[in-house]
């Protein structure tokens, strides 16, 4: 039996009244920090601890609080007030919502890169209090992600920092510790360190870090590195934006904002009254329109905030958002289609002899009566051009021994179940049509009219009728209508394709993860389900594709499959690692290289085997590792990140010869 583990102590912080203490929302260098109420209002605030243990810290907090009282902008974060208690501050502030470190670290966990949207929007939040405290005659000192904070709103604010800066006056002092963080320093403050009494800190070393910051929200990684202040002075001194521009690929104007932003010489760095004036953010984020304005505030989607921006552009909004998202999607499926019918990549489709399909109901959580459905004369007939093109739509049929005499059923099929009880039909396999011509799509930005949710004209499809769903999907055309959603607002299924949908529509802040699964409980048999990625938006999205035992309650929005919040579950993640939660410890492992765009992704799960076995698959190769004594019982899913991503299920098969575990693989044990 592992080791319970111990339960977590509440701490209670007394706070000075009439404050309340909720809950500790982190720690810092200077002191903790506190959510608090102030009864009988139902307003909440950040409460900042600030211990001290001399006069002269007493003096130095009090005069920086006598600031930034006066410090009132929307991207700077609120000063309420400052309390004095026993050798302690209470600093009283607005309350943000998480800090721009935390989305970061987000999207770095997923192996993403945020939003650009979303980035110039933060760092134009970001300018906006710049400009504020520079015009006042005041800098901020240490801009970097922990010190941004964001608000319920979605708004990007200066945190209050207290310390060696406060962003509030130049900072002087004989201990370079104290000033800011070395990693975000301007070259010009490294010749200074040399000096006893060093000033660190300008408008411009500002516009500096906002330039690295900026650089670092847009590559997702750090770019001046070193453990000591030696490596990292060598770091920043060494560094040179031409060639990680070039590197990196930042052309155009958003490589002429770098050049002006970290450009060695301070005096030639282009100012935060200069940058805001120059409307250069504005002119890479291009025109805004009420729905562009709408979805880069990320605010939440409400019907009646929809309709509003709506309103300017006169469009019905499911038939926008509809639009939007078909659109995305079927050009990234047509861009891939080329791609693939050029390069002869594609797996051929499906061959199923022996079997003839029939056809079983499907419901959705037993919601739907099932319309009748009449095999097609095409699903048996061969790929014309041997199944190198995609074809255009896809079905799941679920295989019955035949009554027909000219049809053989496999013998896997129709072997008696050892476990008595499934009444699972024993094979199940996607077959795929004959490709018919593609819809055509009109790049025009254009207002159309509504655009008619895909139901395939031909019989094979079932049209699933999603239930209780937020626009914009309302039905679906899906066939394996099982598929139990945990959302559907989250994604759009469209002849087996799955895209995010809802990329963009949620605060800053909103759990990215959204899980969906398979109907079907698997109890014994081997099942395999392929599916091939076919948008990650440059590496932006990532996904999670796995299984978790049957017992576990459905993930709620903000669980990741294989996640520390999803308990005896285990998923191959677009980054390649499995990533396993099971009853004695946590882990991520590498087992394959980054999943791309067009990587087809098999899982191979054998529950008939002694040990129960799992395997992934990329492109038919095996991985670094399999998982060995899965639970007995499991339910196969999906997690998918709220970046956009869409992936096609090309394949569900059962009882099939499962592939040997190849000799020497590593062995994970669940
Ligand atoms: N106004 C606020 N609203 C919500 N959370 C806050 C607020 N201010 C700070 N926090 C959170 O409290 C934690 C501690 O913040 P604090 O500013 O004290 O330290 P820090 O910025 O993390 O580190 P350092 O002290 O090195 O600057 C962080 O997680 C931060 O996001």
């Amino acid at each position: 039996m592992p080791p319970k583990p111990k339960a977590q102590k509440r701490f209670e912080v007394k706070v000075p009244d009439p404050y309340k203490f909720l809950r500790t929302l982190g720690q810092g260098r200077f002191g903790s920090v506190h959510e608090v109420s102030k009864p009988p209002s139902d307003e909440h605030f950040a409460m900042k601890v600030l211990p001290f243990t001399c006069e002269a810290d007493f003096k130095k907090n009090e005069h920086e609080f006598s600031k930034l009282r006066d410090i009132k902008h929307r991207n700077v974060v609120g000063f309420v007030e400052a309390i004095e208690g026993d050798n302690t501050h209470f600093v009283v502030l607005e309350l943000c919502s998480h800090s721009l470190h935390d989305e970061m670290k987000e999207c770095r966990d997923l192996g993403a890169k945020m939003d650009v949207v979303r980035v110039y929007r933060v760092m134009k939040d970001i300018l906006g209090g710049l400009v504020y405290l520079h015009s006042r005659g005041q800098i901020y000192g240490d801009l970097k992600g922990p010190n941004v904070l964001i608000g319920k709103d979605g708004t990007a604010k200066l945190g209050c920092d207290f310390g060696g800066v406060v962003g509030v006056g130049t900072m002087k002092t004989s201990n370079p510790a104290e000033c800011g963080t070395m990693q975000y320093w301007a070259p010009e403050f490294f010749k200074l360190t040399m000096q006893s009494d060093i000033q660190i800190g300008s408008s411009a070393g500002d516009m500096w870090a906002f330039g690295l910051l900026l650089l670092e929200l847009l590559t997702s990684r750090s770019w001046i590195v070193g453990e000591s202040s030696v490596e990292i002075e060598r770091s920043v001194l060494g560094f040179d934006i031409d060639r990680i521009c070039e590197r990196e690929g930042i052309v155009g104007e958003e490589q002429t904002l770098f050049s002006l932003l970290l450009c060695k010489n301070p005096s030639q760095r282009i100012s935060s009254a200069e940058l805001i004036r120059s409307n250069r953010l504005q002119s890479i984020l291009g025109p805004e329109t009420p729905l562009s304005r709408f979805y880069a505030e990320n605010l939440t989607t409400t019907r009646q905030q929809l309709q509003e921006a709506m309103q300017a552009t006169a469009k019905e909004p499911e038939a926008l958002l509809r639009e939007q998202t078909l659109q995305t999607s079927k050009l990234q499926i047509q861009s891939l289609e080329k791609a693939h019918s050029s390069s002869n990549t594609l797996p051929a489709v499906p061959k199923v002899e022996n079997q003839r399909p029939t056809f079983v109901d499907i419901t959705q959580d037993g919601l739907l009566p099932t319309p009748s459905i009449k095999p097609s004369p095409q699903a048996d007939s061969p790929n014309p051009k041997g199944g190198s093109q995609r074809p255009k739509s896809m079905t799941i049929h679920q295989n019955k021994p035949s009554p027909t005499p000219s049809v053989t059923p496999s013998p896997q099929a129709d072997s008696p179940n050892p476990k008595g009880g499934s009444q699972r039909p024993k094979s199940m396999t996607i077959h795929q049509n004959k490709p018919s011509p593609t819809p055509s799509v009109k790049p025009s930005p254009k207002v159309e009219p509504p655009i008619p949710i895909p139901v395939n004209p031909k019989p094979n499809p079932v049209v699933v009728h999603l239930r209780n769903v937020p626009n914009p999907v309302q039905t679906a055309t899906f066939t394996q209508a099982s598929f139990n959603f945990t959302d559907p607002s989250h994604f759009r299924v469209d002849n087996n394709v799955i895209t995010r949908t809802d990329v963009g529509r949620y605060p800053s802040g909103t759990p990215m993860f959204s899980s969906l699964f398979l109907a079907d409980t698997f109890s014994d048999g081997v099942i395999s389900v392929e599916l091939t990625i076919l948008s990650l938006k440059n590496g932006l999205g990532g996904m999670d594709f796995g299984l978790m035992d049957s017992n576990n309650p459905t993930p709620k929005l903000g669980d990741q499959l294989g996640g520390d919040r999803v308990n005896n579950s285990v998923s191959l993640s677009t980054s390649g690692s499995l990533n396993y939660n099971g009853p004695t410890f946590q882990s991520g492992r590498e087992c394959h290289p980054r999943l791309k765009e067009g990587d087809r992704v098999r899982m191979e799960v054998d529950l008939n085997s002694k040990h129960r076995t799992l395997q992934f698959f990329v492109n038919d190769n095996s991985g670094q590792c399999y998982m060995s004594e899965i639970p007995s019982s499991v339910k196969i899913g999906f997690t998918v990140s709220k970046l956009e991503i869409s992936f096609r299920i090309d394949k569900i098969s059962r009882d099939f010869q499962p592939k040997p575990i190849p000799q020497g693989m590593k062995e994970v044990k669940w």
